[in-house]
């Protein structure tokens, strides 16, 4: 595609001195913290099961979500209403409901009827809209044409044997969106993978999963394990951001993954979901960097964590988890093994419905962690296992441990990870800590001698409160919704101590006691 005047341009790309097919590049200089594309509707999003219970089909606004007070900028009351027809898709107003008739529903309304009590997986209702939107003439030929030229990957999806699967699924999807007299089976599977292996999670703007998405223009950004872009969702609307500052016609890039990954688990996932061996910047220097760094040399691990070790290396005597590879001496395979133990653990609870079965396992594998000495608490898993340990924590309703997680993470996880100020993931994780502490304050928790609740919440939503509009654009749902909490939390406390200086000054007192908090 030719230079254009939209801020990229799409070429062939070269990474690692090696063809990558097409990718994204910038057509002028940008900055750090702004925006590149803006992309009103992706080409298809598709709900999870579960989410298509409590979230619109239209504009995605998820009216269940849990993390305490993380959700500001829905609209308080928002509910969703089921469409009559196919009894599948809800909306939360008329006019989303008609939008997504007039976009295609009124297309594949009637053949969802029949299929209203089966569970159809996000990706067969995704394909099924594309097919129907196509055959109606609602996908116009450049776009569709930008659709088709992604890989399909059918000959990886031979190798690995999930072929048979996808055919089953493109029979499914070819019928119930009676779409069978204009495209035919081979074409239907290879859009179905298309889907599997192209596609990107449709989330909301703190970063929850909802389901998939897949634009034909945005799934043409290559990946990098150091991105220099990230994309940031607002109900339907997509955008890409600048995470760096970026030269005119330097190459665009997201991740696909969570970068924050050792070497070899990023690999190895590239590779299952995309089938590519990564050649990013990051990957060419190979296990040498911070997320592969151990807080004692593997010889130095205490003989109590060996036995573990030497344990979980009998019982996987013939498959030790190549993500995990350290090295070939037995002080490197012990580690490698309390790696896995600890991914597995990892996985585990992450399957998990029951929050505090979902605890029990976290605070196993945190202790593997920790008491192993092994782990510095920005290496993975442990930043993840933190995560999901707040979440649950706060499903349970144990806010201030909660709390102290949060202080944890915010003192030694975030800045090492999210070092940009704006990055995207230190914005929500600020913010929902924020909100943590407004919460603890109202309920008048004592956390600590000194601790001020109320003025430590505003000391992270003024941090915020610019930030934000770098990390999700000034006019976002979300940046709003902190600059209101903003214009709140400041007017309470003016009117508390009298001058912005006054006010000032006692939340500088709290900062050491929340560096004292997350010890
Ligand atoms: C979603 S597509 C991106 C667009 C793709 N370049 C194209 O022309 O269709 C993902 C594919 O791009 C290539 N790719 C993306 N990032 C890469 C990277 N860091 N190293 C090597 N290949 C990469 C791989 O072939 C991968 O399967």
């Amino acid at each position: 595609m030719a230079q254009d005047d939209h801020g990229y341009y799409i070429k062939d790309s070269t990474i690692g001195g090696q063809a990558a097919g097409k990718g994204f590049f910038s057509s002028k200089d940008v900055k750090s913290g702004e925006s590149i594309v803006m992309i009103r509707r992706p080409l298809m999003a598709s709900l999870e099961s579960e989410r298509l219970k409590d979230t619109c089909a239209n504009c995605y606004i998820w009216t269940e979500g849990s993390s305490i007070g993380s959700r500001l900028y829905v609209k308080e009351g928002t509910t969703v209403s089921t469409c009559a027809g196919c009894k599948r898709f809800r909306y939360c107003s008329k006019a989303c409901q008609k939008e997504a008739w007039n976009r295609g529903h009124k297309h594949e309304c009637k053949n969802l009827k029949p299929v209203a009590d089966r569970e159809l997986p996000k990706a067969v209702l995704g394909c099924m809209e594309i097919l129907v939107r196509r055959k109606h003439g609602l996908i116009d030929d450049q776009t569709w044409q930008l659709l088709c030229h992604l890989d399909s990957h059918i000959d990886d999806f031979k190798n690995n044997g999930n072929y048979g699967g996808i055919e089953l699924m493109a029979m499914g999807t070819s019928q119930f969106s009676a779409t069978q007299e204009t495209f035919n089976k081979d074409f239907v599977a290879a859009m179905y993978a298309r889907l599997l292996s192209n596609s990107m999670t449709l989330m909301t703007p703190t970063f929850d999963p909802l389901g998939i998405v897949i634009d034909a223009l945005l799934c043409h950004l290559n990946h990098s394990c150091d991105p220099n872009t990230y994309i940031v969702m607002d109900g339907p609307q997509m955008q890409l951001r600048a995470l760096k500052d970026i030269k005119k016609d330097e190459e665009l890039f997201i991740s696909y993954i969570d970068p924050t990954m050792p070497y070899l688990r990023r690999q190895s996932k590239l590779q299952q979901r995309w089938f590519f061996e990564c050649r990013c910047i990051k990957c060419r220097q190979g296990p040498t960097l911070q997320e592969d760094e151990w807080a004692i040399k593997p010889g130095a691990l205490a003989q109590q964590y060996q036995k573990v070790a030497d344990e979980e290396i009998q019982r996987n005597e013939q498959e030790e988890d190549p993500a995990s590879f350290v090295g070939d001496s037995l002080d490197e395979r012990r580690v490698a093994a309390l790696q896995a133990k600890a991914f597995d653990m990892y996985e585990a609870e992450q399957r998990q419905s029951d929050p505090a079965e979902a605890i029990r396992i976290i605070e196993d594998a945190i202790a593997i962690c920790i008491k192993s000495k092994l782990w510095p608490a920005h290496r993975q898993p442990l930043p993840a296992l933190r995560d999901d340990l707040i979440i649950n924590m706060l499903a349970v309703g144990n806010y201030e441990g909660a709390w102290f997680e949060c202080a944890k993470r915010h003192r030694h996880v975030i800045p090492k990870l999210y070092p940009q100020m704006h990055h995207p993931i230190r914005i929500v994780q600020t913010w929902q800590m924020a909100m943590l502490a407004q919460y603890l304050a109202s309920a008048g928790a004592v956390l600590a001698p000194g601790a001020d609740m109320a003025l430590i919440a505003a000391m992270m939503i003024n941090t915020i409160n610019v930030t934000s509009r770098m990390s999700h654009g000034p006019d976002s749902a979300f940046a709003r919704s902190v600059q209101q909490k903003f214009s709140e939390v400041e007017g309470e406390l003016l009117g508390k101590f009298g001058s912005k200086d006054a006010m000032n000054a006692a939340i500088q007192r709290q900062v050491k006691l929340l560096a004292e908090m997350g010890k």
